[in-house]
């Protein structure tokens, strides 16, 4: 069974890694949007894989740390792609929710990464 969660964050950051000129490269904001896929087997009784609360007490530092902030000033995301973020948010989750099997980063409505630990 799989459940998921999306959790939304606004945030600015720049691509340093732009050439010269690029948009990009330049400071401005996306309202994010995170998706967090669990794997696992229904608790019989209870009817769910993991209580979604649970998952939000876990997830709440995270997004405290990225939620109306720079990203590039956040240790581990200095060049903060869509993709970078995706991975850096499974290395701070995954170790407290094993069931965790995939990441959605939405940087914009149409353009984003997913990430399941490689
Ligand atoms: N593979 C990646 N490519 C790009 C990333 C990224 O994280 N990974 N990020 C950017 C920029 O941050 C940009 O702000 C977002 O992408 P873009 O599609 O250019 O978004 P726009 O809203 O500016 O463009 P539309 O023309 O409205 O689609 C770029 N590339
Ligand atoms: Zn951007």
């Amino acid at each position: 069974m799989q459940i998921f969660k999306e959790y939304t964050f606004e945030a600015a950051h720049r691509l340093p890694y732009m050439p010269e000129g690029h948009p990009c490269g330049r400071i401005h904001g996306h309202s994010w949007k995170a998706v967090l896929f669990l794997d696992g087997e229904l608790e019989s009784q209870k009817g769910w894989v993991l209580d979604f609360n649970v998952l939000d007490e876990c997830f709440k530092p995270t997004l405290a740390l990225i939620d109306h902030n720079y990203l590039n000033e956040i240790e581990g995301l200095e060049n903060p792609t869509c993709e970078v973020v995706a991975k850096w948010i499974w290395e701070r989750i995954k170790p407290e929710i094993p069931q965790l099997s995939r990441i959605e980063v939405w940087e914009t409505k149409d353009c984003g990464s997913s990430y399941a630990g490689s």
